[in-house]
């Protein structure tokens, strides 16, 4: 018989942290061990808890150190919070690489895995953006959000965008056509090029469209996510999964073979 998982949740007192403990409570195989809130010791909770996996989802200040500190626990983690970049990535998968580099041979190799999204409509709505950015001159972003949300543009939206201009420049497309000239702060952030519009209301959980233009047509994909129950399917099988992907790995798009 195999041991159930072990696992930690970092900010298990949060809107998702409280979400996710529910949901590995309700899970076959998987054990909540470690309930982890604001100003613990992540690396001393995540070793006495014996955890194999650590589940983050905190704020983007502290999720950096956080995995950090579960590598040096020895276990895998799987992150949800937002506030990544290129640097903090890097800083990552340099982290991971000594480790796994040192460890014994009866020991697997660490994981971590970073979803921008565990939902899966946002999941095929950023995979099938990228695969229609090439074929359309604009494309712009809309997220949309509870007012709680402490960062923008959402995380989600920064993957799409990115995802888009990728595919822009493979295919050869220059800047999108904008005759901007004044009032530009009005046109949203720009990244990689791409305008991205966040919306925060009442009443929101978390949607995103995305909107492509040509002349004479336009091609809009919208998903929404309703109840933050919908983020976890994909935060198990992400836990499930994180073991037997050492190293890295951005994007759930990656588990579910969509990438
Ligand atoms: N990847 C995904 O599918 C999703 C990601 N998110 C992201 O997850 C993050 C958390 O979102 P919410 O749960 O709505 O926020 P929240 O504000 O409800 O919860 C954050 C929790 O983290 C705790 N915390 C802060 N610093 C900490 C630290 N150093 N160690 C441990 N705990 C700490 C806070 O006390 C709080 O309980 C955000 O970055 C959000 O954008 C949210 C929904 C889905
Ligand atoms: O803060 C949220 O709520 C969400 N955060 C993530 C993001 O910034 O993309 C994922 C989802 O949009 C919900």
């Amino acid at each position: 018989m195999t041991h159930p998982l072990r696992v930690a949740v970092l900010g298990a007192t949060g809107r998702m942290g409280a979400q996710t403990c529910a949901a590995l409570e309700a899970a076959d195989g998987l054990e909540l061990v470690a309930r982890v809130g604001r100003g613990e010791d992540v690396g001393a909770a995540v070793r006495a808890a014996r955890a194999d996996v650590a589940v983050d989802f905190t704020v983007p200040a502290a999720t950096e150190a956080n995995v950090h500190a579960v590598l040096d626990a020895g276990a895998h983690a799987v992150v949800g919070t937002t506030g990544w970049d290129d640097d903090s990535r890097r800083r990552v998968a340099e982290h991971l690489g000594r480790l796994n580099a040192a460890r014994g041979v009866a020991e697997p190799d660490l994981g971590v895995l970073i979803a921008p999204n565990f939902g899966l409509s946002a999941v095929l709505a950023m995979t099938f953006a990228a695969r229609a950015a090439r074929y359309f001159e604009s494309a712009e972003v809309v997220e949309l959000h509870h007012p709680d949300k402490v960062d923008a543009p959402s995380g989600t939206a920064r993957h799409t965008a990115a995802a888009i201009a990728r595919a822009r420049a493979e295919a050869g497309l220059g800047p999108m056509p904008d005759a901007t000239e004044a009032g530009i702060e009005a046109r949203g952030a720009d990244v990689d090029g791409v305008r991205v519009h966040a919306v925060r209301l009442r009443g929101l959980v978390a949607h995103e469209e995305i909107l492509f233009g040509n002349v004479g047509e336009q091609l809009v994909i919208r998903q929404d996510s309703f109840d933050r129950v919908s983020f976890m399917p994909g935060v198990l099988l992400a836990v499930r999964e994180v073991g037997s992907r050492p190293g890295l790995t951005v994007g759930l798009e990656n588990v579910l073979d969509l990438s």
